[in-house]
């Protein structure tokens, strides 16, 4: 091959052609490094025939500058990527940027040093050295890890190796993990588990697209079951992703396999070390890598031998992605499973509607565990009604609520209070001339929280100290907060049962590893009475003491413009009530709601979830809504209001007329502000026989904007702000 054509890693460049120097190997997928004026660009070999370029002439042609000693990006992965790009209408060097990990990975090799203890016992030692001692005992690390986990500054540690204490070890960066074992600890299956788990086993064995729902009732034990499937891949030498649809999730995950599999599996997430990523990288491609789990943007990695795709806890919204390529991982791995040939389980209590209809219609083969693990029930949920048992004055938890906490904790046992809601109080507000605190930025109240002592936007990072006065009338202490977060529910329970241990789980307080495996291990041992918390707590944990869960606001999902609200009330409530009654002793669920008639809240309180999908599957029907229809969204923004409008009035105004499409809108978001943008949006509703990418692209692409407008496109959108 003389002539390559490079997809280049920045969007507005695209692709270019260069030329191969003689001796060079190079094939489809070869990861390059092209000159590009006097910079270098880093760039994968295209098929030529599949990526259209401006034409250069062969005696224009530069040579590439090196071939980066990695496996090249395979064709299967190749074409999903295109496949994602088109059909999320992103550019395809964004979505292939995900494939890729830094730039050190790719070059491989080298090493980097550690420290261990050396065993020496001096006589006389510093009350820090003698600590660092102690906590340092068979670790190895980097000396700014070690003074981490020893809680000793970096000098102490130095101090240490000059005295002889530590010792530097050369280690090498690619050096391969602990192998897991398919047999290290083989649990006993139910029999419903053990029926499911042959099935997945024979999907491993069978190298061909086999797609599952895994529908099985919180507590049934679903991880358990597919760990088989995991196993068979392992004992045959396949690789495992299985993707979480959050980070704070894994740790709990990374327990259960090492307590099932004897090692940790490998992780990949955005906020891993430089040096983790680049050796996680390298293993994957190379193939050592044996199990990762990640958030999902570990699914577009070149595995070098991929067998198997879970995606647990399946129906989460996070699985989404918001900016950038605004892809989901979830339809994206079926994708992948497809064009690899090769099976992938969707594990949920609470599978999407999406899911449900693929199931049903036969596209996706439904595994049922009907029944939790170990003969718990299910528990046992009741409505409570606001507007009848109403909470005291300024409180937000209402009698009978109250007096179920009273009594679990006389009972020593433990308690869950779910309100989807971070800080202190949603909305401050002048007691004296109604000053309302608002973002500078966004469309948006600012959100107390007390612990931190400040007002913050949880849409732009916005912050300020609560102030001693109204900015406003500038009367002192007149302040008031209005309406309930996690923060305020806490200060509640210590108020009503103050000698409760009470754990506050929010991104605000479990915002590191540590502070979440300390907070599992509190719950587990019995060391927590009452959990305060947001979506965090409501799914994948299992505490067996845990016999009462509270949602203190059912309603609160259900307002706004969110198209899927109902589904993801239904979600989150049933995920939240099913993290009560796992163990021995049976569960109880209060819902709080002002509106017990809605259909998905009678529906949560008769535990009746086949006529929940049933009721919201015709009401998605007759709207043409998803599964049955399709949506996307057209977001434009700018600085300047004027012309976001005007844009977004470009944009209503060449909108094709099409039999299978409607277009709504131009309007302003609800977020008509956002970081500084000013927002408007289209929804387009079409038919399942549109070609709605096609269409998309086709109308947007001739048009032109003022550099200042950014025009986004959002296939399947689940955000609606
Ligand atoms: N076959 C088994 N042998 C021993 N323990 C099991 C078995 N199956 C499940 N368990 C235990 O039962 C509990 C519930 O299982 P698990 O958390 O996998 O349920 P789940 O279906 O994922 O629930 P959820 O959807 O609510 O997270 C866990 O503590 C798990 O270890
Ligand atoms: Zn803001």
């Amino acid at each position: 091959m003389k002539r390559i054509r490079i997809l280049v890693f920045n969007a507005a460049l695209g692709v270019l052609d260069y030329r191969v120097p003689e001796g060079k190997p190079v094939e489809h997928g070869s990861v390059v490094i092209a000159p590009l004026g006097p910079r270098q660009v880093l760039g994968i070999v295209w098929e030529a025939e599949r990526l259209s370029a401006q034409e250069v002439p062969e005696s224009k042609l530069r040579p590439i500058l090196e071939v980066l000693p990695v496996p090249p990006i395979p064709e299967r992965l190749r074409r999903l990527i295109e496949w994602t790009a088109d059909y999320y209408c992103a550019p395809l060097a964004s979505v292939a940027r995900m494939a890729l990990g830094s730039m050190a990975a790719l070059r491989g090799g080298g090493t980097t040093t550690e420290y261990r203890l050396t065993g020496m016992e001096p006589a006389r030692l510093t009350p820090q050295r003698a600590a660092a001692l102690d906590a340092l005992q068979g670790e190895q690390a980097s000396i700014k890890e070690l003074a981490e986990l020893a809680s000793v500054s970096d000098g102490v540690l130095r101090g240490m190796v000059g005295a002889g204490l530590l010792e530097p070890v050369t280690v090498d960066l690619d050096r391969p993990y602990p192998r897991a074992d398919p047999g290290f600890a083989v649990p006993e299956l139910s029999e419903g588990q053990q029926a499911a788990a042959d099935v997945f086993v024979e999907a491993v064995r069978t190298p061909r697209f086999a797609p599952f729902l895994l529908d099985g009732v919180t507590g049934s034990g679903k991880t358990e079951t597919y760990f088989e499937a995991v196993a068979e891949a392992l004992r045959l030498n396949r690789q495992v992703l299985v993707l979480l649809p959050e980070i704070a999730l894994t740790e709990n995950f990374l327990r259960r396999f090492e307590h099932r599999f004897g090692v940790s599996p490998i992780l990949w997430h955005s906020s891993l070390k430089s040096s983790e990523r680049r050796r996680a990288w390298r293993s994957i491609v190379l193939g050592d890598a044996q199990v990762v789990v990640g958030a999902r943007s570990a699914l577009f990695l070149p595995y070098a031998h991929l067998g198997l795709i879970i995606v647990d806890e399946a129906h989460e919204i996070s699985f989404k992605q918001d900016d950038g390529v605004r892809y989901n991982a979830r339809d994206v791995a079926v994708m992948r499973a497809k064009f690899e040939a090769f099976p992938v389980i969707l594990a949920s209590a609470t599978p999407a509607l999406e899911t449900m209809q693929l199931a049903e219609a036969g596209v996706y083969r439904k595994i049922d565990l009907p029944a939790r693990f170990g003969g718990a029930q299910l528990p046992d949920i009741q409505i409570v009604d606001l507007r009848q048992e109403a909470p005291e004055r300024g409180k937000w938890l209402a009698p009978r609520l109250v007096e179920e906490m009273k009594a679990r904790l006389a009972r020593g046992e433990q308690s869950l209070l779910f309100l989807n809601r971070r800080g202190y109080a949603p909305l401050t507000l002048c007691r004296h001339c109604g000053y309302r605190f608002q973002c500078p930025n966004c469309t948006a109240w600012l959100v107390e929280h007390r612990f931190s002592q400040r007002l913050a936007c949880h849409h732009c990072g916005h912050e300020v100290p609560v102030p001693e006065a109204c900015p406003e009338c500038g009367t002192g202490d007149c302040l008031v907060a209005c309406g309930p977060g996690v923060e305020r529910i806490a200060d509640e329970v210590a108020e009503i049962l103050p000698e409760a241990r009470v754990a506050l789980v929010t991104s605000d307080t479990m915002n590191t590893a540590e502070a979440m495996n300390e907070f599992v291990a509190k719950a587990e041992n019995k060391a927590i009475d009452v959990i305060v918390g947001t979506q965090l707590v409501t799914k994948g944990y299992h505490f067996p003491e845990l016999t009462l869960v509270g949602v203190v606001d059912a309603d609160l999902g259900l307002e706004g413009g969110d198209l899927r609200a109902a589904e993801r009330t239904y979600q989150q409530v049933a995920q939240v009530a099913g993290r009560a009654g796992r163990g021995e002793k049976p569960g109880e669920v209060l819902i709080q709601t002002r509106h017990p008639e809605a259909s998905v809240i009678a529906a949560l309180a008769a535990g009746d979830r086949d006529a929940f999908y049933a009721a919201e599957i015709e009401a998605r029907r007759d709207a043409n809504a998803p599964p049955f229809g399709r949506w996307a969204a057209i977001i434009v923004s700018s600085e300047d209001q004027a012309e976001a409008k005007a844009a977004a009035r470009t944009i209503g105004g060449t909108a094709p007329n099409l039999p299978d499409m409607l277009v709504l809108g131009p309007a302003p978001a609800p977020l008509s502000l956002l970081r500084g943008r000013h927002r408007f949006r289209l929804l387009i509703n079409a038919k399942r026989s549109a070609e709605l990418q096609r269409v998309l692209r086709e109308w947007l692409e001739p048009l032109q904007f003022p550099r200042g407008v950014r025009v986004h496109i959002d296939v399947d959108p689940y955000s609606f702000v």
